[in-house]
């Protein structure tokens, strides 16, 4: 049996993206509010029967803040700022950062530059 829990967090920041064809509106400078989703998962609970605490997952809210919300994420990152490649980066933070019980695992970061688009990362 596998528990699985998310915390949703959001951000608006500004991006271009490169390689696209001549005339794609996405190659121009543009605005979106972000929401990023961290998904953990257990097989065991700890504590009451917790997956993990949400507040475990709290620092994600404070590196939104300090890098990207209101960030022009071009010059921010090393990569495209895709919504795919945003997931990938936000998950290696987590994967780094956050303090999970033992007996939990990240499983996921899903980004959204739009209500109706998401790309996830999962290794
Ligand atoms: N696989 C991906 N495709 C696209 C990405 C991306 O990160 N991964 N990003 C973009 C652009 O950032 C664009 O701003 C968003 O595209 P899209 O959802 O197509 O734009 P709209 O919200 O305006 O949607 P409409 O259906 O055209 O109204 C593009 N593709
Ligand atoms: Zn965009």
């Amino acid at each position: 049996m596998t528990f699985r829990i998310g915390k949703r967090f959001t951000f608006e920041a500004a991006h271009q993206l490169a390689g696209l064809p001549e005339g794609h509106k996405c190659g121009r400078l543009h605005g979106h509010s972000y929401t990023v989703e961290v998904v953990v998962t257990a097989t065991e609970l700890t504590g009451p029967g917790f997956v993990a605490d949400f507040a475990d997952l709290a620092p994600v809210k404070q590196h939104l803040a300090e890098h990207f919300d209101h960030q022009a994420l071009n010059t921010g990152l090393d990569v495209e700022p895709t919504s795919e490649n945003l997931a990938r980066c936000l998950f290696e933070w987590c994967a780094t950062n956050l303090p999970l019980p033992t007996t939990a695992a990240l499983e996921a970061v899903r980004v959204s530059e739009t209500p109706a688009t998401w790309a996830e990362y999962r290794p």
